[in-house]
């Protein structure tokens, strides 16, 4: 059979919020295709790989022609001839052609486009499910979902410094439970909000969580979860996280961060998180300091259970985040491949997380199409955890691809956290 690439192609497609992204094809001489979308962030970290913008990186309908142009007229001509199923090959190309640390010269987007694009059409060129060409027979376990049920900060217009109060169903017995019991948290919540903040509390923010606009404190959020929870029956499921982003709600230049009730030093804040912990079945923290703080990162880890997750502090990127390992900052990988721009970097940041024992969980973006990749990558790379929102369908495709997984190769469920 013949895997050499043939043509690379390039459109600008739109994601969930109508931000134009891009739609990467890769064919083969043989006639396979595998085509993949590039998903975009809003609450982006400083350290990832650039998302190369016509007219400056902005959000308002900024096209990517020029990131299309890139990977027709300077990517396609560099890989045309290359075997697609060579990925390390392919993405160290990628490197070379860029040259440079950030992707800033043909764009994170275009490169993580063709790598995941690459990706897919040898999966198909090899006639396996992404999966299983990914993570080979051991790829049977579905991740536990870390299901973003009340949404603040960046991506919900409601009172919440943090971007993600999540249910998290490490007591299942499957993944197909799980997803069950978590929509009925999410509809019985739903009911409450309605009662205790009106109906516009239903509206939902970027990923699909209610954003109730008269809510601020982050306890009220869990007070009224752990409510829902208890009305289904599910205590004895459901444990609780956050992504609380907090680079988003620190002010640099004085070094403190913004929580609705006031103004908390760094230290007030590690604090408060371990309040957090003390009183809320509270298992994964996500971001809880700015971007560059390992130290604290490192002084959390150390003093709290719960995990503590990596976003922007290690932007999936392996130098970072062997980093963190070196002074014990985190305790899990999130992990984002566009973050990092290829798929064989994001492979390289998720091994060294495995081998050092760091819990890994793959994530969604907040822009998104309904392109199931994520589902794919997130069993292949054999994660424990997934985040990938709750309701629209780019997200819950995410799920569904999973449930089919699940059925399809018998799939066990995960165990928290590894
Ligand atoms: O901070 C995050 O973890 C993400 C996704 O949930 O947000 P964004 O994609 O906007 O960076
Ligand atoms: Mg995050």
């Amino acid at each position: 059979m013949t895997r050499e690439i043939d043509a690379v192609e390039a459109r600008e497609i739109l994601d969930n919020r109508l931000e134009p992204t891009l739609r990467v094809t890769v064919r083969t001489e043989d006639g396979t295709a595998g085509q993949a979308d590039v998903p975009r962030g809003r609450s982006r970290g400083v350290h990832e790989a650039v998302d190369l913008r016509d007219g400056g990186d902005r959000y308002r309908g900024k096209g990517v022609k020029t990131a299309v142009r890139n990977v027709e007229e300077r990517i396609e001509p560099a890989l045309v001839g290359h075997s697609v199923t060579d990925q390390a090959g392919i993405d160290a190309l990628l490197r070379e052609l860029d040259g440079t640390p950030d992707g800033s010269n043909l764009g994170g987007n275009s490169l993580t486009g063709v790598s995941l694009a690459a990706l897919k059409a040898g999966a198909k060129s090899h006639d396996l499910p992404l999966y299983r060409y990914l993570g080979g027979p051991a790829a049977t376990t579905i991740p536990i979902p870390l299901v973003d049920l009340i949404e603040g900060g960046e991506l919900g217009a409601s009172g919440l410094p943090f971007q993600e109060h999540q249910i998290v169903p490490t007591g299942a017995d499957s993944f197909g439970d799980a997803i069950r019991m978590c929509a009925e948290v999410y509809y019985e919540l739903g009911d409450e909000l309605a009662e205790s903040h009106g109906e516009s509390a239903l509206s939902v923010g970027d990923e699909g969580g209610y954003t109730p606009a008269t809510m601020t404190d982050p306890r009220d959020a869990f007070d009224s979860i752990l409510d829902a929870v208890r009305a289904c029956g599910y205590e004895d499921v459901f444990e609780l996280g956050i992504d609380a982003a907090a680079t988003h709600f620190h002010d640099p230049d004085d070094g403190t961060y913004r929580l609705a009730d006031g103004t908390y030093t760094r230290g007030e804040l590690l604090e408060f998180y371990a309040e957090l912990e003390e009183t809320y079945p509270l298992v994964s923290i996500e971001d809880p300091l700015e971007e560059d703080d390992f130290e604290g990162f490192a002084t959390l880890s150390d003093r709290l259970d719960a995990q503590i997750v990596g976003d922007d502090l290690f932007v999936t990127n392996d130098e970072r985040l062997r980093k963190g390992i070196d002074i014990g900052a985190g305790d899990a990988l999130l992990c984002k491949i566009n973050q990092v721009g290829t798929v064989s970097e994001a492979i390289e940041a998720v091994e060294t997380a495995r081998e050092n024992g760091y819990a890994i969980q793959v994530s969604e973006r907040s822009g998104q199409t309904a392109d199931t990749w994520l589902a794919e990558v997130a069993v292949g790379l054999r994660a424990a955890q997934i985040k990938t929102g709750t309701t629209r369908s780019e997200r819950t495709e995410q799920y569904n691809r999973l449930l089919e997984i699940e059925a399809e190769c018998d799939g066990g469920y995960a165990a928290w956290p590894r």
